[in-house]
């Protein structure tokens, strides 16, 4: 294939093109590329461009800079001083970035190498399927915050690994390895590192681009919707229902004690 071609999209976001290969990367690695709201925008603006092209985008890798984080979930400093209304519109604006991958024709592959947690693991969840290296690690730790899943997850964590093992992430917070992730069904291929988990990930896409695009770009409209049927009604309670977590006293010391680098204390209000 042709050298990849990089040029700068927008800060924090970078896209290198392959031919019809789009490898998008999240390149914030001081924050473990924590989504703020400018890589939440900088991203909308990559997938709608790439959505722009139609056909002539054969396949989509999304992955995170720096080999610690894919991305280690929305920017909890961001999220300290939002009203519950702008909570919502958060929520809101990480549901239209998911939808648009989902939106995409291509296949796009989620290439974890790290930590992919919160609003990071709801945008694996948003691609295809995931692949991650060995080391990675994945979760749901909002409600360490005072929060929950506000970017799809409580829609298609459930989805991928199941309403009972869904629960118990989401209710717990806690994190689990690559090898767990694979027995669950949440990953779906794992690589010892980084170069052999793109290289997997590029070969996979090849393959795919070997078939018939149409009948590919049919398949992902059809799974994505069926399984979305009620998306829009699960959504809008998930998004309701995150404004209402930013009612709560016990976010505001989630989002303070983590700022602080301390243990939360939570009063249950
Ligand atoms: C319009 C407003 C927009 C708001 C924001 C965008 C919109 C979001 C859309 C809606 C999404 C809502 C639903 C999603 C919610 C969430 O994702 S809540 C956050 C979930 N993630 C976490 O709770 C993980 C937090 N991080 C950690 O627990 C640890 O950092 C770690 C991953 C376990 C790694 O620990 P360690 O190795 O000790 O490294 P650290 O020193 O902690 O981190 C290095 C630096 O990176 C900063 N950082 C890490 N994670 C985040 C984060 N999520 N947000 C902001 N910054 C983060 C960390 O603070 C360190 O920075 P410095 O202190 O400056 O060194």
């Amino acid at each position: 294939m042709a050298e990849p071609s990089t040029h700068e999209s927008a800060p924090d976001v970078r896209v290198e093109r392959d031919g019809g290969l789009a490898i998008v990367t999240i390149d914030r690695p001081k924050a473990l590329n924590a989504l703020s709201p400018d890589v939440l925008s900088a991203l909308l603006g990559v997938v709608e461009s790439l959505a722009a092209e139609g056909s002539a985008v054969r396949g989509v890798l999304v992955t995170g800079a720096g080999g610690r984080a894919f991305v280690a979930g929305a920017d909890i400093r961001s999220m300290a001083g939002l009203t519950p209304e702008q909570g919502e519109e958060a929520s809101r604006l990480g549901h239209r970035v998911a939808a648009a991958i989902e939106g995409l024709s291509a296949p796009v592959i989620a290439c974890v190498d790290g930590f992919a947690l919160g609003g990071g693991l709801e945008l694996a969840l948003a691609c295809d399927f995931i692949y991650a290296t060995d080391a990675s690690s994945f979760g749901q730790p909002e409600v360490h915050l005072g929060l929950i899943p506000g970017f799809g997850g409580t829609v298609r964590l459930p989805r991928a690994v199941g309403l009972a093992r869904a629960k118990e992430l989401i209710y717990t917070g806690r994190r689990i390895d690559t090898a767990e992730a694979v027995a669950i069904g949440l990953v779906v291929r794992s690589f010892p590192d980084r170069e052999s988990l793109l290289a997997g990930a590029r070969a996979t896409l090849a393959e795919v681009d070997a078939n018939a695009a149409p009948a590919v770009a049919l398949a992902k409209r059809v799974l994505v919707d069926a399984a979305g049927r009620r998306t829009e009604s699960a959504t809008d309670l998930e998004i309701a229902a995150f404004g209402d977590a930013f009612r709560t006293n016990d976010m505001r010391e989630g989002v303070a004690a983590f700022m602080e680098k301390r243990d939360p204390v939570f009063t249950g209000v």
